[in-house]
């Protein structure tokens, strides 16, 4: 089976963007992808388009066909299709991309992933974001993604003793990061008393411990083994990708802080690439609250349960040893459900060709995505390396 690279990339940036659409924003990503990589039309076997909640907040459906349309590459005949897999979908479609060329059936294809979400605000926004959820045993009952961390996180912290300046680290770290990060939404750093101070949002959570509402593109573009090497192009290559579900509703799950998707995908995903955790350079970690980090930390098997309390204060900063969130996270970068993993695939190929500027980890050779859907649902793990 071939392997596959991504040979170019390209995003817009993340935040409030009033001047632009759903569409302003897919083609943007999407064409500077195809510039990166240097491709023509005629190169395109397939187009994934990813997205969650364009359906339910900009009432547009078909997104496949929209970004085909509005990127001139409908006259071509080439495959689009929508990815749907709530806020994984950007890596649901960066899978199905590399398995669709791992396959044989594809050698280049084009994999975006678009959120537009700023359209509506207050309860509205909170509203659709709570689809997430299971509507039926959560969502009606009250729960929002907030509320549900903040359950998780009172539990997690009352049995492990944890401090909630152990979940401050999460948010200023990300800052730290996304203040070197032109694409980032909230580019100025905190310090820990700005996160601890900030408004409650759903106690024991602060502003500053929850993810943003978000617009926002991403697209990388992905070449076989094969098209490659006749092509001269230069990439990094996707080492492993697996997925794994949990149930969907917490209060069905054995442990409200054990997110099984991300343990089983991670094994699989090292399994697959056949390294181990210490050969991971740098982790893009899905932090939509700050509790997911330090629970994902462990789940993904880079510490023991109950412990990422010990890695937080120092390990994940830019120079540390394991570096969190170069991009800036979820909590800075933003967090634009359908373009976030492949945002993330982003991230590490700029990183992994050495071109992160003052975000640079140093030395940087294989990276570690996690793209989680709901409170732990689903989640999607790719290995990338050079
Ligand atoms: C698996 C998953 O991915 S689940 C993730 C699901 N995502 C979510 O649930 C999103 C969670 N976040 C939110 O709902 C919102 O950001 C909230 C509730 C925390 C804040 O929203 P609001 O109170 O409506 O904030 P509003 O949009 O009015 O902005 C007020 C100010 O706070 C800032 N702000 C809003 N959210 C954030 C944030 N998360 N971090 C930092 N600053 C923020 C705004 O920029 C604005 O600043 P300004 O006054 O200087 O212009």
């Amino acid at each position: 089976m071939s392997d596959v690279y991504i040979i170019g990339a390209g995003e817009t940036k993340y935040g409030e963007l009033w001047n632009k659409s759903l569409r302003n924003l897919a083609v943007e990503a999407g064409l500077k992808a195809i510039e990166d990589a240097g491709i023509y039309s005629k190169d395109i076997d397939a187009i994934y388009g990813a997205n969650g909640l364009a359906g339910t907040i900009n009432e547009q459906e078909n997104i496949g066909a929209l970004i085909a349309d509005f990127s001139g590459l409908s006259n071509e005949g080439i495959p689009a299709i929508r990815i749907e897999a709530s806020t994984a979908s950007g890596a649901a479609a960066l899978r199905e991309a590399y398995l669709s060329i791992k396959s044989g059936e594809y050698n280049v294809v084009v994999v975006g992933g678009v959120e537009k979400m700023t359209d509506l605000h207050g309860s509205d926004i909170v509203n659709k974001m709570s689809s997430i959820l299971d509507r039926e045993w959560e969502a009606f009952y009250g729960a929002t993604p907030a509320s549900m961390a903040a359950i998780i996180a009172r539990k997690y912290m009352h049995d492990f003793n944890v401090e909630k300046e152990a979940l401050a680290m999460i948010p200023v770290n990300d800052h730290n990061n996304a203040s070197k990060n032109p694409d980032a939404q909230y580019r100025n750093k905190i310090t820990v008393e700005q996160a601890l101070n900030s408004t409650p949002v759903a106690d024991p959570l602060n502003l500053m411990d929850c993810s943003p509402v978000s617009d926002g593109a991403a697209a990388v573009v992905l070449a076989s083994e094969d098209y490659v090497k006749k092509n001269g192009k230069d990439g990094i290559r996707i080492l492993s990708s697996a997925i794994a579900e949990d149930y969907l509703s917490v209060g069905s799950r054995e442990s409200i802080y054990t997110f099984n998707s991300a343990r089983l995908a991670a094994e699989k995903a090292f399994m697959r690439s056949g390294l181990k955790r210490d050969d991971i350079s740098f982790i893009e970690l899905h932090d939509s609250f700050s509790i997911y980090a330090l629970i994902e930390l462990e789940d993904l098997g880079f510490v023991e349960k109950g412990h990422a309390k010990d890695i937080v204060y120092n390990d994940i900063k830019l120079d540390g040893s394991l570096p969190v969130n170069p991009s800036g996270g979820l909590k800075a970068k933003g967090d634009p459900y359908g373009a976030v993993g492949i945002g993330q695939a982003v991230e590490a190929y700029i990183q992994l060709k050495e071109k992160a500027g003052e975000r640079q980890v140093k030395g940087a050779k294989y990276a570690l995505l996690h793209n989680m859907a709901g409170t732990g649902a689903s989640s999607v793990v790719h290995i990338l390396g050079i």
